[in-house]
């Protein structure tokens, strides 16, 4: 049994953006602990099939991530489903969802259910789940809490896609935290911004460096364990 709570760092692999199998190889060779496939934009049966094709043979842990109802795939260790907490559009915390198991058989052996807190007003998570990212910590704290003690999610996911966030931010859901796995992914491109957000969250995740030149070098540095 792969135990996904010990892992502390995850690289994100967006279906949508071409990667060439080398790229691959590194990246699984890198020392990270696991590979997400996800994005919110344009994601497909087939662009989701030609990544996870790619990671085949690589015994590396997998993990799809859904952004939409559409798909779902057997050859992956886990898919952990997020429910955004900070939209009062419903349908992105408890709707899509309903569409979903309705629509497949879902091995829920594999299911983790990720609470996200979407906080960069210009990614497009934020923008396509009408997220209200203008909130104070206390409250992005607070949502945590619910998330965890009311809900038991198993992962709160503080989410800055495309930016580095504010890691008081990350401190305050920290501290209101008891059971819930504490996820940051947002803007970690260097050695000292993933030591900064490791302090308080349990796993990093890493997405767009990996698509910059010279990335996948820089990917090494944000591994710190
Ligand atoms: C229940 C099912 C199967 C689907 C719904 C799941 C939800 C709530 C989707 C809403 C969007 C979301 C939280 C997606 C998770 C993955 C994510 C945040 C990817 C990063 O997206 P961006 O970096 O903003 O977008 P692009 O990289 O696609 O531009
Ligand atoms: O792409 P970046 O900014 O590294 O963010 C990682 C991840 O949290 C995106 O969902
Ligand atoms: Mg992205």
């Amino acid at each position: 049994m792969i135990d996904w709570r010990k892992w502390r760092h995850v690289t994100k692999l967006d279906p949508d953006k071409p990667i060439t199998p080398k790229d691959v190889a590194a990246i699984v060779d890198s020392g990270t602990d696991a590979i997400m496939l996800s994005g919110t934009q344009n994601i497909t049966r087939e662009n989701v099939a030609s990544l996870a094709d790619m990671l085949k043979d690589y015994d590396i842990p997998k993990v799809l991530e859904p952004s939409n109802t559409d798909g779902l795939r057997e050859d992956v260790d886990f898919l952990f489903v997020p429910s955004v907490l900070n939209t009062d559009v419903a349908f992105w915390f408890m709707g899509a969802h309903r569409i979903w198991v309705q629509n497949f058989r879902i091995d829920w052996e594999k299911v983790v259910p990720e609470a996200y807190i979407v906080l960069n007003p210009k990614s497009a998570v934020a923008r396509v789940t009408k997220a209200k990212t203008d909130i104070l910590p206390k409250e992005a704290a607070a949502y945590a809490e619910c998330a965890d003690r009311f809900f038991h999610f198993p992962i709160v996911y503080v989410e800055y896609s495309g930016t580095y966030g504010d890691p008081e931010v990350v401190k305050a859901i920290r501290e209101r935290l008891h059971g819930s796995i504490l996820y940051y992914g947002g803007g970690i491109n260097s050695r000292e911004r993933a030591l900064e957000m490791s302090r308080y969250a349990s796993t990093i995740v890493v997405g767009n460096l990996v698509y910059e030149p010279g990335g996948i070098e820089k990917l090494k540095e944000t591994i710190v364990k």
